[in-house]
């Protein structure tokens, strides 16, 4: 993205994004409500135009490709895809439909290859053995982890998770998080952008962070560089200190 505005009415959601994530790079963007971070990812998934500014997906430039075509190569996992799967959906078929992405009722008929690979990714993400569950059985982290097998079915070249972590408790945040570092270790996994409010979250492997305010980038880089307690006091507009331990992050206020 290049100097990338996003405006509705006399709203910014968001203004001047540059921002460049390349093929093998794990991307954390951090802010805090209605910081543009939903924003941002719609623009990556080429769901939203920028008002101002060029943005450029897998190569091609939004505006003058045909963004069905386009989304076919990017895999998302967000609350409003989640909302849209009927209870009543086998959780394999959840997983497998992404390859004609539809959710629900479809009619598609799936081979032995197709099947196998959904097996595959659910085992890989710790729900090899709910396939045959309906969604609406499952837990909401089961079903988290389900929309990430989902989305990485089509062996996407961009991965998209929006505040994957979101509503989940301890074990399954920390469930989650193990799993999304396994995935961001994994050389063959496709790059990859994770929204979330919270540093609790980065999972160990990411590399690069954005960190946005009131629309606009307090500062992008490398995560080492850039998760300082400055940037995040900056990004939260409260004076906070982060602390380490180990390969994850933690913050509070300070006093
Ligand atoms: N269509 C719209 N018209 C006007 N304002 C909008 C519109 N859509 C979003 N906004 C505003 O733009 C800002 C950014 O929204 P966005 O959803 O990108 O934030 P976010 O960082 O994802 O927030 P959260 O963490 O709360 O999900 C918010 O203040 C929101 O109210």
């Amino acid at each position: 993205m290049t100097g990338v505005g996003v405006r509705r009415g006399a709203t910014n959601l968001i203004s001047s994004v540059s921002w460049n994530v390349e093929l093998d790079e794990r991307w954390v963007v951090l802010g805090g409500n209605g910081a543009g971070k939903t924003t941002l990812l719609r623009v990556a998934n080429a769901e939203l135009h920028p008002t101002t500014g060029v943005a450029h997906v897998l190569g091609e430039r939004l505006g003058r490709v045909d963004v069905f075509e386009l989304r076919t190569r990017i895999g998302l996992c967000s609350s409003a895809l989640l909302a849209r799967v009927p209870a009543e959906e086998i959780v394999r078929d959840v997983v497998m439909s992404a390859g004609y992405a539809v959710v629900g009722r479809w009619r598609e008929r799936y081979d032995e290859i197709d099947t196998g690979r959904a097996d595959e990714l659910m085992k890989s993400l710790g729900i090899g053995h709910l396939g045959d569950r309906t969604f609406g059985t499952l837990s909401e982290g089961e079903r988290k982890r389900a929309l990430i097998a989902r989305a990485l079915m089509t062996d996407p070249e961009l991965l998209l998770l929006d505040e994957p972590a979101a509503g989940l408790d301890l074990g399954g945040r920390e469930d989650l998080v193990a799993r999304l570092s396994e995935l961001a270790m994994d050389p063959d996994a496709p790059a990859t952008v994770l929204v979330t409010h919270h540093v609790e979250e980065i999972p160990p492997g990411f590399t690069h962070l954005l960190l946005l305010r009131d629309g606009s980038v307090v500062a992008s880089g490398l995560l080492d560089d850039v998760l300082t307690s400055e940037n995040l006091s900056a990004t939260f507009g409260q004076d906070l200190i982060l602390e380490r331990s180990g390969d994850r992050f933690f913050a509070r206020r300070k006093g």
